[in-house]
């Protein structure tokens, strides 16, 4: 399974991909063209004959050759044409499409999409007519969707059961209808628009606004059973007061959650009082050398950040080892107690051993440094990038689980080191709504913090979450830091008894 949103940059082959499918469709065209040059071409010379002859009939027939052709091509020629026309044009561009079909999103491709479009719409509060018109959380681009997105949208929010977004987004097909002119085999008739918008307004309970739609339907298409019939239902519906049962669940409203508060930025500034800004010199030895800007963004759990910590050399060397591999990143999950794609993670990741190459050896080094950490026995270099809507929900970094081999060598992950690879436009912070704390990506930075308590118990104040990216290509780069080695390094460390 691709999973092709997942990530931006497993989305650029697509591109070419379609520039392959134009160059197709081109060539198709070329194929229609070709033909349709030797059909005209022998209309004229056709059609010339055939007046010259019916100018004089008897003239021209009397003449043994003229009478002599006529049958002749009438008898044969004919039939070559009937042939001609039978025979299909661009076979090779079809099965050109067949070919490359196996490179393409699928069905959950969009589906997928669908639901990352949709993560952006309610996480941000985003208003559906903004979306489609380019309008991102305040910040107005260049782009906006065609009818073909926004039925889509609403058809597949519709199959998935979410009455109220799919509700916004057919209304917003509604609107596209009427002003978009659609190239022919990709038409969609109001007919339809309407039809899934009144069984959308009856899934939420809506039966009087569901039958001014079907009334509208109807006159344009005064005879349509269907209408008619539909009518009539909700006739009956509303009469007799009759509720779509199986709708409406779940569908209100909550309030805004800490979590999604944290990714509008709109946590208050910092409680603590006591953050403050400094070099970092003493961590280790290399430190009084090359100090480190940091940052501290609070004590419990104890987390900081440092700025300009990777070099854009050093990212764009890190970006250019993690593309090729990406594939799609999973989630422990303490049921199967195996690794899973999950929808709550929805990132491509790449894995690089300590020793892969110089530049992850320097890159661990400067985490030892960081940190005060032994890196022996922590997991590998990590290297994310996030797609369309990309995101991981709320979540802890500890595993938390006793009889798993996972923690069974190195112990749990005692720390989170996270760098920020790039800068990200709008979205894609990572916050904590435990303690109402949000760090918005800064390429080249670094957020280090603490998973376990001083006695080893896991924190649940280190709930964190990424939030949907809104635009822009989010990388980066973490290290899950084992509890284990850290027994010289922190001493102090101990497992409740
Ligand atoms: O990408 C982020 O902002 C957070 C990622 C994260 O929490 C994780 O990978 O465990
Ligand atoms: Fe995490």
């Amino acid at each position: 399974e691709e999973s092709h949103c997942t990530s931006v940059a497993g989305m650029v082959k697509l591109l070419d991909l379609e520039a392959r499918l134009i160059d197709n469709l081109e060539d198709y065209a070329a194929e229609l063209e070709k033909k349709l040059e030797t059909v005209r071409r022998s209309i004229n010379s056709l059609r010339l004959e055939n007046d010259r002859a019916r100018g004089s009939t008897e003239e021209y027939l009397s003449n043994p050759l003229n009478a002599f052709s006529l049958i002749r091509r009438m008898n044969r020629d004919w039939i070559i044409w009937q042939l001609y026309m039978d025979d299909p044009v661009g076979i090779a561009q079809v099965e050109r499409i067949q070919e490359l079909r196996e490179h393409m999103p699928t069905h959950t491709d969009v589906e997928e999409a669908v639901t990352a479009l949709d993560r952006i719409q309610s996480t941000y509060g985003l208003n559906v007519s903004d979306i489609a018109q380019g309008l991102l959380n305040g910040k107005q681009y260049n782009v906006s969707l065609t009818v073909l997105d926004t039925y889509a949208m609403a058809q597949i929010l519709f199959d998935q059961k979410n009455y109220l977004a799919a509700a916004s987004w057919i209304y917003q097909s509604a609107v596209l209808m009427e002003v978009y002119t659609l190239a022919a085999p990709l038409q969609i008739s109001k007919n339809e628009v309407r039809m899934v918008y009144t069984e959308t307004l009856l899934k939420l309970n809506q039966n009087a606004d569901a039958l001014k739609v079907v009334n509208i339907a109807l006159a344009d298409n005064p005879q349509d059973i269907k209408l008619l019939l539909k009518k009539s239902e909700i006739e009956t519906m509303i009469r007799t007061g009759t509720n779509n049962a199986a709708a409406a669940k779940g569908q209100a409203k909550g309030g805004t959650t800490a979590y999604q508060m944290g990714c509008r930025g709109q946590f208050p500034p910092s409680a603590d009082g006591k953050l403050y800004c400094l070099y970092n010199r003493t961590t280790s030895a290399f430190l009084m050398l090359a100090p480190l800007k940091m940052e501290l963004v609070g004590l419990d759990p104890y987390m900081v950040l440092y700025h300009d910590v990777l070099s854009a050399k050093e990212i764009k060397e890190l970006q250019g080892m993690a593309t090729p591999g990406l594939t799609r990143a999973t989630v422990f999950q303490a049921s199967s107690g195996r690794n899973e794609v999950v929808k709550t993670r929805t990132s491509k990741v790449a894995w690089f051993p300590d020793s892969y190459n110089p530049l992850t050896v320097r890159l661990n080094a400067r985490i030892a440094d960081m940190t005060g950490f032994n890196l022996y026995g922590s997991e590998m270099l990590q290297l994310m990038n996030y797609g369309l809507g990309g995101h991981y929900d709320q979540h802890y970094d500890f595993f938390n689980t006793i009889n798993s081999n996972l923690t069974a060598m190195s112990g749990d992950r005692i720390a989170t080191v996270l760098f920020y690879l790039t800068d990200v436009e709008q979205g894609g912070a990572t916050v904590f709504p435990n303690i109402r704390k949000a760090v918005f990506p800064q390429r080249g930075s670094v957020i280090m913090w603490y998973n376990l308590q001083d006695n080893g118990q896991t924190d649940n104040k280190t709930l964190h979450a990424a939030c949907p990216v809104i635009v822009g290509s989010k990388w980066v780069c973490n290290k899950w830091i084992r509890e284990r080695e850290q027994i010289f390094s922190r001493p102090c460390l101990k497992k409740p008894i």
